[in-house]
């Protein structure tokens, strides 16, 4: 599902490179956890993922994509294969709940029918039956995050990429937000999840893939977020 093969990247105004040399090899369906201190490289690995950034060096693969030579045009194709969730939701504040989750299927063309069919179902997946005709801003910190996962999700992508999800949540509502990850996963879904929250990864138990300072330094089967530490 994602193969990074021998990966560096350098950006053009520093020396360090932010990945170096980065071996990993995800499957169909796995949930990993991304850890490292800030600047290890954990938001460049999920860049490069989505095309947002191109290696300096190695290749990089997700589904069938050979991201970094794949011709401009396939972007978009890629891109519709990866949901992201982010640590600040990232909705638009003058749709409703129901409007953020169609207005992602509306930009890829999705017939109207489909729409008014699968956002109820998403939004009930998600928990938020019955919020539909809110605004972000009356909603909870947790609820906009649902939002934004069933935005996510409701295109049945492949992966889901989340960078920080937690982030900005306390630890009942994390824990809420987790166990959505996890019935997202059980559908088949590959989620590759950067965190610096130990609690959370500590509790999961699942893989756990460490950068330090742009090289993987540790990738365990169900590892937690500080061994020896
Ligand atoms: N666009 C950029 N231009 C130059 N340097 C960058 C750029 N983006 C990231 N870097 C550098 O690359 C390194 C890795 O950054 P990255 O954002 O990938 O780390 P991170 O692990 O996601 O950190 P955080 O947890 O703070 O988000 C850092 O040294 C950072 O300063």
């Amino acid at each position: 599902m994602i193969r990074l093969e021998h990966v560096s990247k350098t950006y053009k105004s520093s020396a360090r490179p932010a990945l170096d040399n980065v071996d990993v090899e995800v499957d169909k369906g796995e949930f990993v956890f991304l850890i490292g201190p800030s600047g290890s490289g954990k938001s460049t690995f999920l860049r490069l993922l989505l095309r947002e950034e191109i290696p300096s060096k190695g290749r990089v693969y997700v589904a069938n994509f050979d991201v970094a030579r794949m011709a401009r045009r396939r972007v978009p194709r890629l891109r519709q294969s990866i949901g992201c969730v982010f640590q600040d939701f990232r909705l638009l504040a003058n749709k409703t709940v129901a409007e953020n989750v169609a207005f992602a299927l509306e930009v890829i063309g999705k017939p109207r029918p489909t729409i008014k069919k699968v956002v109820p179902e998403v939004l009930e997946l998600v928990g938020l039956d019955g919020k539909a005709n809110r605004m972000p801003n009356e909603l909870s910190g947790g609820e906009q995050q649902r939002v934004a996962i069933a935005r996510a999700f409701v295109n049945r992508p492949l992966m889901l990429l989340a960078d920080e999800p937690t982030g900005n949540l306390d630890p009942d509502t994390s824990q809420d937000i987790m166990l959505l990850l996890e019935r997202i996963n059980r559908t088949g879904t590959t989620v590759l999840m950067a965190t610096h929250d130990h609690s959370i990864v500590d509790s999961m138990r699942r893989r756990v893939v460490e950068l330090s300072l742009g090289r993987v330094i540790r990738d365990d089967a169900r590892g937690v977020y500080g061994v020896g530490r």
